[in-house]
């Protein structure tokens, strides 16, 4: 049986007449750090977007911790321990921040816990919700509305609110996108904290977060992966070096990373 974390094997998306997605095949085992790059239209979101359940796949299978979920509902897949994050699409607005992670602790303790045992499951998430807080480094921000949060601190909360259920495989959408360069360090900083352990895919454009954040790198072109190794393999890949023409892996290792 695999032990793989995530397992995409010989996966093939089409919109269609056209295949999107042409035969990944990537193993990603636990713990690890994975940033998908690659150009406009290569596929990632597609791809994002079939292993969390959005899309089915037109043929290949899909594993979490060695258990088929391709054609399975997003919840059902969440519930099965995989965890999205849609920049800060799943923040309620007008909760605080503390309910909103406490909103999130009961949904994914919902499915655990019988009415009965209702009133305890609240305490636990009481207490858990402000364990989250701490580690988001939100605790100041208690009773704030979420929509009078900065950016910045949006985004913390939806990574909060991501990891909230206990899901060991996490996927970020771009998560450091709109924020200035000295919120994007000190954010990478986070995420490598509040996931230590688990498993995170990113799909990432910038750089400079991809060689900080990432253990290893899928890049994907033309709804292919043209190579998934470290960074440093994939600095000195030949066919990613030609992908990009040069331009973004290059630039960054001249921008010293
Ligand atoms: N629901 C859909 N129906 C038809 N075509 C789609 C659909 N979603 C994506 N596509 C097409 O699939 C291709 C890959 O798109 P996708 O959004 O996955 O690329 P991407 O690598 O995430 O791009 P970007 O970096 O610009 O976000 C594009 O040509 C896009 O037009």
């Amino acid at each position: 049986m695999s032990t793989y974390a995530l397992e995409l094997k010989d996966l093939r998306k089409n919109f269609g007449k056209t295949e999107i997605i042409r035969g990944v095949n990537l193993a990603v085992q636990p713990g690890e750090r994975v940033a998908v790059i690659g150009p406009n239209g290569a596929g990632k979101s597609t791809l994002f977007n079939l292993i969390s359940g959005r899309f089915g796949p037109t043929r290949g299978e899909i594993l979490l911790n060695g258990q088929r979920i391709d054609h399975k509902k997003p919840y059902e897949i969440n519930r099965m321990g995989l965890s999205r994050s849609f920049q800060i699409t799943n923040i309620f607005p007008k909760l605080s921040v503390f309910e909103n992670l406490r909103c999130a602790l009961l949904w994914s303790m919902g499915y655990k816990y019988t009415f009965l045992k209702f009133l305890s499951g609240l305490k636990d998430a009481n207490e858990r919700a402000e364990q989250l807080m701490e580690m988001i480094r939100l605790e100041k921000k208690r009773d704030t509305l979420a929509m009078n949060l900065t950016y910045a601190e949006q985004r913390a909360l939806e990574i909060g609110i991501t990891i909230a259920g206990g899901s060991d495989v996490i996927l970020l959408d771009e998560p450091t996108a709109g924020m200035s360069k000295s919120e994007t360090s000190r954010f990478i900083h986070l995420i490598k904290e509040v996931t230590v352990g688990k498993t995170l895919l990113t799909v990432e454009h910038d750089m400079g977060v991809v060689f900080g954040l990432a253990d290893k790198i899928a890049v994907v072109v033309y709804g292919e992966v043209i190579a998934f190794d470290t960074p440093e393999a994939v600095r000195a890949n030949a066919k990613v070096q030609e992908a990009y023409l040069g331009s973004s892996v290059a630039d960054s290792q001249a921008g010293g990373h």
